[in-house]
């Protein structure tokens, strides 16, 4: 093998059906990351592929260049309608050409205002209204509907009917970024069912086997990797309509017109709904498990007096708040595997190694995370305190790689904090959340899944109880 300087099981030298093993048992991340634990920052993963996750190699592959290196045939799995969307484009020029069409609808200034801002405000409110209609009752904050092919959950379910309640964090997320997309037209899946039953083909999709990933370039010759009719014909349908509100998407794409077809127009707003729903939703579910612990008290305490002591403040000014979003993001990102890319022509040197041309090299955000641990001491460790120094702040937001980096970075990063942010404080500063009884730390281990992860056991019970002097009326 080209890469046989480089660290790493003398089997990767020769196969990579280890890797692939994993990945159809859904560990790859964790057994990538166990191999940065034994050979540190650069490890040879397979003959022609190597994880990274120093700066320096971060640097390189996803920011040279402005976008760093191109994509892999991964990317070919997610094509939709047929059509390449900007998220599966995978040369710099195509990718490029693309973003100039969409980026300024995302850029904080366009999310941060007017009737952008308040639609998510209205969404957060509508999420607290089903908390107050909870009461005591155990609600499972995470998807639910995945929980019907679980027999146990069931069970449960018939049990304790009278005392479990759902409140989706992936209805939110859908809600926001539909909004995003096509307001006046966006979904309201928090009050109504039949939006409620198309976010649910969307969210945390089971039909996307591991397997998928790893036979990717075959497969998506000749399989529709999702079957999401609902969404389909939602998307269709709002796309063609021309009365979208200047802030969204869909007004963008109404303009470009001339340059963008209707049908890559829907298969572009497909993609971002689909993009904005587990990643916001699996990272407010990980978060509001994690402060909701006993060990977290003390940080939910000291959150919700930021929030009660500055109701003026906007959601951008508050420091705690960012520091417990960030550590969120840090500790559970929702993307937690490799995001693969390809060497150029030519090759290059990564991280101090010689790499050849094509070959696949990747950082994981998970192992990012965890292995700088100059960066971020203690990595295990949920400290949300880490973001508040001003030592250091620089490098911690630039290692930061939930939403990637470069110009292939998340497009979607300023919407998906605005939503984190506003639904925390919206329930940080009326409510403190405990875990059900019957849930496990096991039930909520990371599960691997083709893009993103999910709690192993598809559900978060979590109890809110009403802030003393807090008026729960005030979320209707
Ligand atoms: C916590 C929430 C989110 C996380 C953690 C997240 C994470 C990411 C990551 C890691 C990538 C790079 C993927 C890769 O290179 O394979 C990405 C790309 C992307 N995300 Fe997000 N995302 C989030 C929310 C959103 C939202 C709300 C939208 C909706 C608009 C969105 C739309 C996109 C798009 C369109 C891309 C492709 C960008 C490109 O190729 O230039 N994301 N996201």
């Amino acid at each position: 093998s080209p890469l046989r300087k480089l660290p790493g099981p003398t089997a990767s030298l020769f196969t990579s059906l280890l890797l692939k093993w994993k990945e159809m048992n859904a560990a790859r991340t964790i057994y990538i990351h166990a191999l940065h634990d034994e050979y540190g920052p650069v490890v040879r993963i397979a003959p022609n592929e190597v994880s990274f996750t120093s700066w320096a190699a971060l640097k390189e592959i996803y920011c040279s260049g402005g976008s760093g290196y191109d994509k892999s045939d991964f990317y070919n799995l997610f094509r939709i309608f047929g059509r390449r969307t900007m998220f599966t484009t995978l040369n710099k020029a195509d990718h490029a050409k693309r973003k100039r069409i969409l980026a300024d609808r995302y850029a904080n200034t366009n999310v941060m205002r007017g009737a952008s801002l308040e639609g998510i405000q209205e969404r957060s409110r509508a999420f607290l209204h089903r908390c107050t209609d909870a009461g005591s009752s155990a609600t499972d904050v995470f998807v639910s509907r995945l929980n019907e092919s679980n027999p146990d959950w069931n069970l449960g379910r018939t049990l304790f009917a009278d005392r479990l309640h759902q409140i989706s964090l992936h209805a939110y997320a859908c809600d926001c970024v539909t909004h995003h997309l096509f307001h006046p037209n966006g979904s309201d899946c928090i009050g109504n069912k039949a939006d409620e039953e198309m976010m649910h083909q969307v969210a945390a999709d089971d039909s996307l086997q591991t397997l998928h990933r790893i036979f990717a370039g075959i497969l998506s010759l000749f399989v529709k990797p999702r079957s999401v009719p609902l969404a389909d014909n939602y998307v269709l349908e709002t796309s063609k309509r021309t009365d979208a509100a200047s802030f969204t998407l869909m007004s963008r794409l109404e303009e470009k017109a001339a340059v963008v077809d209707p049908i890559d127009m829907a298969a572009e707003c497909l993609d971002h709904m689909v993009a904005g729903i587990d990643t916001t939703g699996d990272t407010l579910c990980f978060l509001m498990w994690e402060l909701s612990q006993p060990r977290s008290v003390h940080l939910q305490r000291r959150l919700a007096e930021e929030l009660r002591n500055n109701p003026e403040l906007g959601i951008d000014q508050l420091p705690f708040l960012d520091a417990v979003l960030c550590e969120g993001l840090r500790c559970y990102p929702a993307i937690p595997m490799s995001l693969p890319r390809l060497v150029p022509q030519g090759g290059r040197v990564v991280d101090g190694y010689s790499i050849p041309e094509n070959t696949i090299v990747s950082c994981q955000p998970h192992s990012v995370h965890r292995m700088n641990k100059n960066v971020y001491p203690d990595p295990e460790k949920f400290h949300p305190d880490r973001w508040m120094e001003a030592e250091g702040d620089a490098d911690r937001r630039r290692l930061l790689f939930s939403f990637s980096n470069g110009g292939r970075g998340c497009i979607g990063k300023h919407l998906a904090i605005a939503e984190m942010k506003m639904l925390l404080r919206d329930v940080y500063s009326r409510y403190y959340t405990t875990p059900d009884a019957s849930m496990t730390a096991e039930s909520m281990a990371m599960s691997d899944q083709l893009i993103s992860t999910r709690p192993l056991g598809k559900s978060c019970l979590l109890k809110f109880h009403a802030l003393p002097g807090t008026d729960t009326k005030e979320g209707c």
